[in-house]
């Protein structure tokens, strides 16, 4: 099978490819992949790296105002049409994929004018813009969260759930604790702001760590981002708070192996990142969550509210985060045990861990029934 795969910009929309890539490989003998991005997106770094062909075409986002900028976005938008029509005569898939940013955008409106199956994959509540405006041209729609099947065809959108890596899955409670030198006593509270940090959240989080310096009940992993590292520290020295004899509160500026952590968490403060949310649900993980307010069109607003609504997380905006704020909302979860079993018990429903065979499956399925025209 020959499959064409495009997304890029973020590692939100890069990721997901790379385990359907994956995912496609192991299950089946003979797969030829080429990954459509562009030269200044992450994907032009992590692609090749993955040991993946990857080729690149010209595209930037889309203007909203008449500019001699947007003429020159529209130039650059005919350049990248040409060469993705190029690309897809020379390869000719089975099937197309895209999983958003600008450059699936005329890589997968072409394929589909041209007649190749086509499938995209969604990972936010609220779909993002290129997703959106290609939804009327493509076969089929996987999406992470139901919310955003009403954006979609009707009979086009499926719920998949987003692919989540395998050690994740793997790895048990005990191993985690065990792992990151835990008690297996107490409950784990699991701090972090997405991969490069929070620094609301992690001034917030202080006082957390305060209260909870010598609990019996609550342990504490607090992962900062690089950039908060030092001045986390630097926070925690200026309150007199001695975390590294406190034998209960672990601060690191970064997990290689976040595994562990999820595995041993029973209650997260995060960010509202599709991909970690999926963590989340599939460990049956509760979560306090604050949306990243400059996220594209305030979308991790559309994440968390998603999770809230079906009783899963808690939502603090960002603009109303302090400590005081962050620590009553943990005090009164930790107070209600019964409260965060029932939480913990929606995530797991709502965790959907045969999300890459989901997709593989789908993909296959369109790969199988529709011929090439070109
Ligand atoms: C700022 C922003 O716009 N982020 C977007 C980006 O998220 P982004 O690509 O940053 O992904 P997420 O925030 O969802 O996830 C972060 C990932 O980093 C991992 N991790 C994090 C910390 C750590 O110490 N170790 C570690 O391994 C987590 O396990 C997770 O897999 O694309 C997602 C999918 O389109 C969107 O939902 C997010 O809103």
């Amino acid at each position: 099978m020959r499959v064409l795969v495009t997304g890029g910009g973020t590692g939100g929309h890069v990721y997901p490819a790379i385990s359907i890539i994956r995912g496609l490989q192991k299950k089946l003998s003979q797969v030829e992949v080429l990954y459509v991005g562009t030269r200044r997106g992450l994907e032009a770094d992590i692609v090749p790296k993955e040991g993946i062909p990857f080729r690149t075409i010209t595209v930037t986002g889309l203007e909203r105002k008449l500019s001699w900028r947007a003429v020159t976005t529209v130039c650059k938008g005919i350049t990248g049409m040409v060469q993705a029509r190029q690309l897809l005569k020379q390869f000719r898939p089975d099937v197309v994929i895209g999983t958003g940013g600008y450059v699936s955008g005329p890589v997968v409106l072409l394929a589909a004018l041209m007649g190749y199956p086509t499938l995209l994959h969604e990972q936010n509540a609220l779909p993002g813009l290129t997703n959106r405006w290609l939804a009327r041209f493509v076969d089929v729609i996987c999406v992470t969260f139901p919310d955003s099947l009403a954006y979609f065809p009707e009979k086009k959108g499926r719920v998949t759930g987003l692919p989540v890596r395998p050690e994740i899955l793997r790895v048990t409670r005990d191993e985690g604790i065990k792992k990151l030198g835990l008690d297996f006593r107490k409950k784990t509270l699991l701090a972090l702001g997405g991969s490069r940090g929070a620094r609301s959240i992690n001034r917030a989080m202080l006082s957390v760590v305060q209260k909870y310096l010598a609990s019996e009940a609550l342990q504490i992993i607090h992962v900062t981002g690089r950039d908060g590292y030092q001045e986390t520290m630097a926070g925690l020295e200026r309150l007199g708070i001695d975390v590294v004899n406190s034998g209960n509160i672990t601060i690191k500026p970064y997990l290689y192996h976040i595994e562990y952590a999820l595995a041993a968490a029973d209650l997260v403060v995060a960010r509202a990142g599709a991909a970690f949310l999926a963590e989340m649900m599939i460990k049956g993980i509760p979560g306090i969550l604050i949306p990243y307010p400059y996220a594209a069109e305030n979308h991790q607003e559309f994440n968390a509210r998603s999770l809230e609504r079906q009783g899963a997380a808690v939502v603090i905006p960002d603009v109303e985060l302090n400590g005081q704020r962050l620590l009553a909302t943990v005090e009164n979860l930790m107070a209600d045990q019964e409260r965060l079993r029932r939480m913990s018990e929606r995530c797991r429903q709502l965790g959907k861990p045969g999300a890459l065979e989901d997709i593989v499956n789908a993909v296959m399925e369109l790969a199988g029934g529709k011929s090439k025209r070109e």
